[in-house]
């Protein structure tokens, strides 16, 4: 007999002797071990000698969602599956319906019919070798970013009931109450940097998902480690289920949430409070991102945890910051200096979290350039005109929201310009003629033919159209409708990526990717590396004017107000170093590991950015790694070195980077100035 079928021979006889409960007397050590079991359908009892994730992604003992509760607090499972206990009939029922989904999105689906089996191809690969999955991203960022995140990662959120397969992340539900201290240690990581949370409430513009909401943290974790370097290992995609208020949801049998409605008020925060208590207990330096939390919670939260946790909120904040830089490239674009953004009448519609978030920052730094003090605020105010769901906001609507007050119109001055309370969007459009059209209200279309023709009148030489809403069918206007309704001239940015426009004659028009990626993986790397406590409002300004900056004058004449999503490496390296910079300021910074906080005053800018080099250049390593097929322990320094010399992920030498320092330093300089 080969020693091949010999060895096949004995593992079956152990599977065998396993599934009838015997222990293999052969290994003493492990039957020891195994003190628990998993009940079979015929409730015999299988001995397992593994815990938690080791189980999970075993396929001989995984039962997924079938697992019991009380299996899984048996086997550690407890937060590492979604909290609805399936039957074995509604899992194969889920697979059958993921299974026949392909045919239907083929027909009618969204406009890369492919696009969900290409996730599950990259999905299929995240779960079987991670190393290769991130060169595969990395290498790949244009064509894989919109799959692996926005837009496909709304439709993967939208079918995550079949798509799901190995579970990836925590999961904290509102059952979990007075059990999550114990159960963050489920987790087998020891160490975890990021965490990116969200309670499913408001997924991209598709609303409540749920649970299944859940792809989202995953989708901006794979950015964290493609984009800032940061350790796989080292992140923790979140879903915190206190039940959902999507009635198809409800009803649907094969969800995997909690099926009950939202828990809400002062339970809803006891339980945040709880997660929040749980998670900084065992990893008291990670960071938090919270993620698409419907915005009735979503400020309300940040206000509560900002100044006693390091966490940020990516829609309210890493939004606005986003929008900020995109606006003084717009400003840019007209050939004016930044200086004269504060002349800029900005119509935004939408006073959810990011609209909110948007209003408020862009105020401050009106107000800022025009001062700084109070009379420079109240002044800024009137450069907005804000529409919601219905209508313009004026200080005449009823139950204002209070974070939308500060923006409503005063009642004069809005009468003044023939427009009252509730005033449509077209009418609002057509009576200001705006320099900025800026959509975050989740309705696809909303710049209707009637809107963008009204924007033609704007006052404005090269008027600027930012239709910011997730996925691709929530974008307010498409490039070709804001191209050939408003003119060749006209700037453009989406949430979503769309092609550039071709506008005739080799001429192009450019098509920015407005989308909050540009910023949350540099602000929570410069947060991690400068070791803050918290992320203070002037990080994340310095973070906002970094990618202002970023931009040459060249590419924003030319409509080019973001960077490509092939740069994200690079410009997450910048936003990082601006945001230590900033903490070092102010007096934020207590270190990382081995540079404590007095070593990281004395960094001068240039070695800050080679430490910078040394985080992103991690995977260097694992490259280097996978491809020599040889192990290394090394040092930071070491691994940078490596790294270049592997050339291929990090793909830039110490020398270059100092150029780039260079250039970068100047163009920062000119910024101040215009700043100031
Ligand atoms: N590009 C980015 O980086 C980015 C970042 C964050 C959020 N977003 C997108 O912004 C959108 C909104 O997010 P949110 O959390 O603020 O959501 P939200 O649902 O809380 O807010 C939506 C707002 O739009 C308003 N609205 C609805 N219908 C309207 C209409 N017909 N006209 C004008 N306003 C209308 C609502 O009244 C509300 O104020 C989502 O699609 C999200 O994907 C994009
Ligand atoms: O996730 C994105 O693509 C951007 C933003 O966070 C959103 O909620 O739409
Ligand atoms: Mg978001």
């Amino acid at each position: 007999m080969s020693n091949f079928s010999s060895q096949l021979r004995a593992s079956s006889a152990l599977i065998k002797r396993l599934r009838q409960n015997r222990f293999p007397s052969t290994y003493p050590a492990a039957a020891a071990a195994a003190r628990s079991f998993t009940t079979t359908e015929c409730n015999r009892p299988t001995i397992v000698h593994k815990r938690s994730l080791d189980i999970l992604h075993d396929p001989l003992f995984n039962k997924g969602t079938a697992f019991s509760m009380t299996e899984r607090d048996r086997l550690d499972l407890r937060g590492l599956l979604p909290p609805n206990v399936m039957t074995s009939e509604q899992q194969i029922q889920r697979f059958m319906a993921d299974l026949k989904r392909l045919e239907v999105h083929a027909r009618d689906g969204p406009a890369d019919p492919n696009a969900l089996a290409k996730w599950r191809i990259l999905n299929r690969l995240h779960d079987r070798n991670e190393t290769m999955y991130y060169k595969v991203l990395i290498d790949n960022i244009e064509e894989y970013a919109p799959i692996v995140y926005t837009p496909t990662v709304g439709l993967v959120c939208q079918n995550y009931s079949g798509l799901f397969r190995r579970p990836r992340g925590m999961y904290f539900s509102a059952e979990d109450r007075g059990e999550m201290m114990s159960m963050v240690y489920n987790w087998p990581a020891e160490q975890v940097d990021m965490i990116v949370v969200t309670d499913g409430s408001r997924i991209l513009g598709l609303g409540d998902l749920g649970v299944h909401g859940i792809g989202i943290a995953v989708g901006k974790l794979d950015l964290y480690v493609a984009a800032a370097g940061i350790n796989p290992q080292r992140v923790l995609p979140v879903m915190i289920d206190v039940g959902t208020n999507n009635e198809k949801l409800l009803k649907d049998p094969l969800y995997l949430g909690l099926q009950e409605h939202r828990l809400d008020g002062d339970e809803y925060v006891e339980v945040i409070d709880e997660f929040m208590e749980a998670v900084y207990t065992r990893w008291p330096n990670v960071i938090v991102q919270f993620e698409d939390f419907q915005s009735k919670w979503a400020l309300k939260l940040l206000q509560r945890y900002r100044n006693s946790y390091r966490m940020f909120n990516d829609d309210v904040q890493g939004t606005a910051g986003v929008a900020i830089a995109g606006l003084l490239g717009a400003v840019r674009a007209q050939g004016r200096p930044m200086i004269d953004f504060p002349k800029q009448k900005i119509v935004v519609a939408g006073a959810g979290s990011a609209g909110i978030g948007v209003l408020n920052t862009a105020r401050k730094t009106m107000a800022r350039m025009l001062g700084n003090n109070e009379s420079a605020f109240e002044s800024a105010r009137s450069q907005f005109w804000v529409v919601d769901a219905k209508g313009l906001i004026t200080e005449e609507r009823e139950n204002i929201d209070p974070d939308a007050q500060p923006f409503a119109r005063k009642v004069n001055e809005a009468n003044r310009q023939g427009l009252g309370e509730g005033a449509s969007l077209v009418e609002v459009v057509r009576q200001v003629k705006p320099d900025v059209l800026l959509g975050l209200s989740a309705v696809g279309g909303l710049f209707s033919k009637e809107v963008l023709e009204a924007l033609k009148e704007s006052t404005s030489t090269r008027p600027a159209i930012f239709a910011m809403s997730n996925p691709t069918n929530n974008a307010e206007c498409t490039p070709d409708e804001a191209f050939s309704i408003v003119g060749d001239n006209v700037i453009f940015a989406s949430g979503s990526p769309f092609r550039d426009v071709d506008l005739g004659n080799g001429r192009v028009g450019h098509c920015n990717q407005g989308n909050n990626m540009y910023l949350f993986p540099g602000i929570g790397l410069g947060t991690l590396l400068s070791g803050s406590r918290i992320v203070s409002d002037g990080m994340l300004q310095a973070a906002s004017e970094c990618l202002a900056a970023y931009m040459t004058e060249e590419e924003v004449l030319n409509g080019v107000i973001y960077p490509s999503t092939s740069r994200i490496r690079d410009i997450t390296k910048e936003v990082a170093a601006a945001v230590v910079k900033e903490a070092i300021i102010e007096d934020l910074a207590e270190g990382y590991r081995g540079v404590d906080s007095r070593e990281l005053q004395r960094l001068s800018q240039v070695r800050l950015y080679f430490c910078l080099e040394d985080t992103v250049a991690y995977f260097g390593t694992f490259f280097t790694r996978f491809y020599c097929k040889s192990r290394y322990s090394l040092s930071w320094k070491v691994v940078y070195l490596v790294a270049s010399i592997a050339g291929g992920a990090l793909g830039s030498c110490k020398n270059r980077e100092q150029e780039i320092l260079l250039e970068r330093e100047q163009n920062n300089d000119n910024f101040s100035e215009n700043f100031n």
